[in-house]
């Protein structure tokens, strides 16, 4: 049940880098093709950067791995191409459920309003998501992805690193300018540096199956406390495409992981919560889980992204969110520094302003987690006292943590400019930028995101006066017309109202009104040349 079944395979192809008779430097090498790697190498790619890609892999497998995609992500995935494709195999939801016994204790809605390009989130086995990403990186011509390209080897040196790769073929050394390490969990080039995570490891077991079957749950999350199908643990549902239902099953710290995995004892766990045997393995595994991260996630020219550098617990669903945020936080700003368009400190802030998401994602997950699977008798008294307050009084039900999904992390940071002016929305520096739906000049629509892109943007409210001046300008009212008036209310916008907005959609500055030398001075300061990171 275990062996993967390879689902897409990718052939080894000679380079002729390695007919080189000294080795041949690449600005941007990235190791791990997963999601993270792929979204990395795709973004630095479309930003004119040529990348080299290697996995030591050739294929993408089956597997009990990354699910849920949230609307953040879905936005980066639509800058980097793939949100179509995604979002048409995915499974739509926003709404959560969760249940203690067999009541409902309440129920959520992740996204109630409307005027959103991309749902709260979607469903998707991560297999669909690499290939839809493989396959998008196949039509950039600058980036090479190579498989059957094991990394065995690492040297540092002050202007770039030599990395060893072997091959089918016998192993070769490659140089680049910087080395983004996005090799997962266990990542080689995180033990090639001897770096060591800090954190947590949780001794609870849980059993994760993807059970196929034609299901007549609706597509919701549902999470149960204490269920009668599965007494004093805790159980979770997500349905995913294909008829394939994700369920993880709380099993205790006892539990004998690999007793655990074998069909005896899973079909038993499942008939008991589903109430037929009306259905097939996909996958079945025992896992436990960490929330640790590396102290520094920069290390001279090489930089850890995704689970290589910061590792949580599945509830709130934030490893593979966060790991693609993190590969839009640092494309940018390699880019820029790459091309001589912002000092090399700018990479600094990827180190701060992921590390501060990641303690964020840390924090969430484990108090989920300290939840879920109280650690002490204290913790469990807690947990119990909050579920039968939370059955009465709606105030506990806020209390009650099944798991907090992922949102995108608004940045405290040097990059932003502080504002000058009031503001009443909750907008502010350094958060991701709300969509909305516009209308362009010739009248066809638009969402406010896909018209930003990934370049710095200005945009700016039309008042009757002077335009500011800048690399890029949008004016709402002219180049962007909001219809709806969710741009206005989105951003506390009036008329001459200017937001300085980063390559990654995130705010970095907003007046009240336009001030030319206050917009170049923020524009400065978001690449990095201005205050303490100049
Ligand atoms: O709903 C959640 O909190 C997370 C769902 C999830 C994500 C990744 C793996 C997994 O087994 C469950």
């Amino acid at each position: 049940m275990n062996t993967r079944k390879v689902l897409y395979q990718f052939g080894y192809r000679r380079s002729p880098d390695q007919d080189c008779p000294s080795p041949v430097r690449h600005p941007v090498i990235v190791v791990g093709a997963g999601p993270i790697g792929l979204c990395t190498a795709i973004d630095l790619a479309q930003r004119g950067v040529p990348v080299v890609l290697l996995d030591d892999a050739d294929r993408i497998g089956e597997g009990s791995r990354g699910i849920c995609y949230s609307k953040r992500t879905l936005e980066i995935l639509d800058r980097l191409g793939v949100a179509a494709p995604c979002l048409q195999k995915g499974v739509t939801w926003k709404i959560g459920k969760v249940f203690q016994r067999n009541d409902l204790l309440y129920a959520f809605d992740l996204l109630p309003e409307d005027g959103h390009k991309m749902p709260a989130f979607i469903n998707l086995q991560q297999y669909y998501l690499e290939h839809a990403l493989v396959k998008r990186a196949a039509e950039l011509s600058n980036l090479d992805l190579r498989w059957r390209n094991k990394v065995i080897g690492l040297r540092r040196r002050n202007d770039g690193v030599t990395l060893t790769v072997e091959t089918p073929e016998g192993a070769y050394d490659l140089d680049a300018d910087w080395v983004v390490a996005a090799d997962g969990a266990r990542s080689a080039i995180r033990d090639m540096l001897g770096l060591a995570f800090r954190g947590e490891v949780f001794e609870d077991r849980f059993l994760i199956a993807d059970v196929k079957m034609k299901g007549a749950f609706p597509p919701e999350r549902w999470f149960w406390f204490d269920p009668p199908f599965h007494e004093g643990h805790s159980a979770l549902l997500h349905k995913q495409p294909d008829d394939v239902w994700r369920i993880d099953l709380q099993l205790g710290p006892e539990a004998d992981a690999k007793a655990e995995q074998s069909p005896e004892r899973v079909i038993p766990r499942l008939r008991q919560m589903l109430g037929h045997e009306d259905f097939s393995l996909e996958w079945v595994s025992v896992y436990t889980f960490q929330c640790r991260r590396l102290e520094r996630f920069v290390h001279g020219r090489v930089i850890f992204v995704g689970d290589a550098a910061h590792q949580v617990s599945p509830f709130g669903a934030r490893g593979a969110n966060s790991g693609i945020q993190d590969a839009e936080n640092l494309a940018w700003k390699l880019a820029l520094v790459m091309k001589g368009d912002a000092p090399g400190s700018l990479i600094d802030t990827y180190d701060l302003e992921r590390s501060a998401a990641a303690d964020e994602n840390i924090g969430h997950s484990t108090r989920s987690t300290d939840f879920i699977a109280p650690r002490s008798a204290q913790e469990l008294r807690f947990r119990d006292s909050v579920l039968a307050l939370a059955r009465h009084a709606p105030f506990a039900q806020r209390m009650v943590n099944s798991g907090r999904l992922s949102t995108p992390s608004t940045y405290e940071t040097p990059l932003s400019t502080p504002d000058r002016d009031q503001w009443s929305s909750g907008l502010r520096p350094g958060a991701p930028l709300p969509d909305a739906p516009m209308l362009q000049r010739n009248g066809q629509p638009i969402w406010l995101l896909e018209a930003l892109g990934g370049e710095e943007t200005i945009l700016h409210v039309q008042n009757g006066g002077t335009v500011p001046q800048g690399s890029r300008v949008l004016v709402i009212g002219e180049d962007l017309r909001d219809e709806h008036g969710f741009f206005m209310q989105r951003f506390d916008a009036k008329p001459g109202s200017t937001y300085l907005v980063r390559p990654d959609q995130h705010l970095a500055a907003r007046w009240r009104s336009a001030d030319p030398a206050a917009i170049e001075k923020a524009s400065r300061r978001l690449k990095g040349f201005d205050g303490e990171h100049a």
